[in-house]
């Protein structure tokens, strides 16, 4: 070694580059490295092959390390997975126990053998289901700093063209901002502005009851949906063929059909949305592609109407024109148009529907179960005996309407899965392992149908809510929040939803008497009451008859035709 011993070097070349000591062994001889400038040692016997040999060394020192590091991370990973949350076996393709319908059944049936957290990895693609309220709340409203945003939805948000609804934004800045100026209008403060219109489609519903009972699904949804549309829009919808509800339905079909995460594979696999249309299997681009011109139609075309009309001077104020005449004026830095825009939009996309859901729930309830109408027909006649129909000023007098409330979205949840959440950092829950990106599926229906709270779980029984002592016991609180969500991503337009509910409710039971629709042959027909496998799931199709009560309650119903229009 030319009079230098293997510590001198060593020490040598730690000076100029300490990474390259690390590497060294003291049986090999030292020699310069070329590539590297740093390292300067004279080694004049040695020859081109000892130069080899130490290079190979140097190379087999750094794949050791490698392998080391990749090693130990390799053991770190099966030890974490080893502590991943319980679930049915899944590989990468995901397992023929994953449900195809109706999956909040099968994953609550899951609590018993796996309990409230259950795994489940589909595609790469990580999903946990959480089965009970108390993990609900340790997760989305504890550690809600982690579990506020939504799963990136490649289907809805990119290729069917629903990046404005910000109840599918990831948690950040511009999701806050569309909360926040939601909040500012549909929030518990404006409920009274917001009743006289609540109260007029809820008689035009009277009327249409009345004269055509057989549409009940569509007299609904058009009483819900021209509330939002007058509220968001000045806008009241036509009793057919509305061109908003028309362009409104088709985009809203398309995302109850693709909502529940997962359900197209470009969910799972995002680089699938490069495929051009017309590759076989692309079938879902063409569908999305035409959902995407019904949801840039819906986003825009009544926003464009409401502009022309205050052009005009025609336009009945509403959260649109506020807003437009506030932008135009003063508050230019905290608006823009886009926002308003979106913003106006979505309590269409997100109230219309779901309160339909949940009034069908309330028609069929009162159909199958007798018993409760005629309890809650007592109340609504001794509080206003039959002469004249309620208003919001008769609630606190009508308790077992509220009741009844609470069981509708109880009984069958508008969401059964709630909406999903994606966890933005790796967790540690009851010991186990949550990665970071994970999906999380709260199971609203496991959660309002745990026997422990509400027994009995699949009885329509409004008086679970009546009584305020065994409440306390079950450790129940009205009304089922968990109905609209959790923590800070919970539903802002509840209480527009319910007061929607319980009006309806009230003024329905006040005039008439609903019964099962009968057959050619006389013999009533039992309703089916299953409900739709979608994210926002509702009765499937069923027949009612709607009888006045009394003359006087007919009356009461032609009466509302003479109510002033807008
Ligand atoms: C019975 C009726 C309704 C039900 C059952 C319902 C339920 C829900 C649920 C479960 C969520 C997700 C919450 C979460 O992620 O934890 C949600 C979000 C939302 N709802 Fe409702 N909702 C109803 C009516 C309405 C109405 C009438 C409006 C508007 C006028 C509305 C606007 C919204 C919005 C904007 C979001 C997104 C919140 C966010 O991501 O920050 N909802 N709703």
């Amino acid at each position: 070694m030319s009079g230098r011993n293997i510590t001198e070097m060593s020490s040598t070349i730690q000076t100029f580059s300490p990474r390259v000591t690390f590497f060294l062994r003291p049986d090999l001889p030292l020699v310069p490295w070329p590539s590297s400038p740093l390292v300067v040692v004279s080694a004049p016997n040695m020859t081109p092959f000892d130069n080899l040999a130490t290079l190979s060394n140097m190379f087999l020192a750094v794949l050791a390390f490698v392998l080391a590091v990749l090693a130990a991370k390799y053991v770190y990973a099966l030890r974490r997975r080893a502590r991943l949350p319980p679930g049915p076996k899944t590989s990468w393709f995901g397992s023929n126990q994953l449900p195809k319908s109706h999956q909040w059944l099968t994953y609550a049936q899951w609590r018993r053998t796996y309990g409230d957290i259950v795994y489940i990895y589909v595609f790469g693609n990580p999903i946990i289901v959480l089965n009970s309220a108390d993990a609900i709340n340790d997760l989305f409203e504890k550690r809600s700093a982690i579990y506020s945003s939504r799963p990136m939805r490649t289907m809805v948000n990119e290729l069917m063209g629903f990046n404005w609804l910000f109840s599918s934004m990831p948690y950040g800045p511009r999701w806050r901002k569309h909360r926040a100026l939601f909040h500012q209008h549909f929030h518990v403060e404006s409920l009274p502005t917001v009743h006289p219109v609540i109260l007029k489609e809820v008689h035009v519903l009277l009327r249409n009851l009345s004269d055509n009972p057989d549409g009940l699904f569509h007299h609904a949804r058009r009483s819900a949906a021209s509330i939002v549309t007058m509220l968001s829009y000045g806008h009241q919808i036509a009793p057919e063929g509305d061109d908003y509800v028309t362009i409104a339905d088709t985009a809203l079909s398309g995302l109850g059909k693709a909502g529940i995460w997962g359900t197209y594979l470009v969910d799972y696999f995002p680089f699938l949305k490069h495929i051009p249309m017309w590759m076989p299997g692309a079938g879902f681009k063409k569908q999305a592609w035409e959902w995407k011109q019904a949801s840039q139609a819906m986003l825009n075309m009544p926003f464009k109407m409401v502009k022309e009309r205050m052009a005009k001077g025609t336009a009945i104020p509403c959260f649109t024109t506020t807003l437009l005449e506030q932008f135009a004026t003063t508050d230019r830095d905290s608006l823009d148009e886009e926002l308003i825009k979106d913003v106006a939009a979505i309590a269409y996309a997100a109230g219309a529907d779901t309160t339909v859901s949940a009034m069908l729930s309330f028609f069929l309830a009162v159909t199958v179960y007798p018993e409760v109408q005629a309890k809650a027909q007592v109340e609504l006649d001794r509080v206003i005996s039959r002469s004249r129909l309620p208003t919001f000023e008769d609630r606190a007098d009508l308790p077992y309407i509220d009741c009844l409330v609470w069981e509708c979205l109880r009984w069958n949840p508008v969401t059964p899965l709630g909406l999903a959440r994606t966890v933005t950092e790796d967790d540690e829950y009851r010991g186990y392992y949550i990665p970071k990106g994970t999906t999380m599926m709260p199971n609203v229906w496991a959660i309002l149908h745990d026997e422990a709270m509400y027994p009995d779980p699949l009885r329509f029984n409004p008086d679970r809510f009546a009584d305020e002592k065994r409440k306390k016991e079950l450790g129940i609180n009205e009304p089922p929040l968990a109905a609209f969500g959790f923590g800070r991503r919970l539903c802002p337009g509840r209480w527009l939803a319910v007061e929607t509910i319980w009006i309806t409710v009230a003024t329905v039971l006040a005039v008439y008497k609903v019964t099962k629709a009968r057959d050619e042959n006389g013999c009533e027909i039992q309703p089916d009451t299953e409900y739709t496998p979608t994210m926002l799931s509702r009765p499937k199709p069923f027949r009612c008859v709607f009888t006045p009560r009394s003359d006087i309650a007919a009356e009461l119903v032609r009466q509302t035709d003479e109510e002033n229009n807008y």
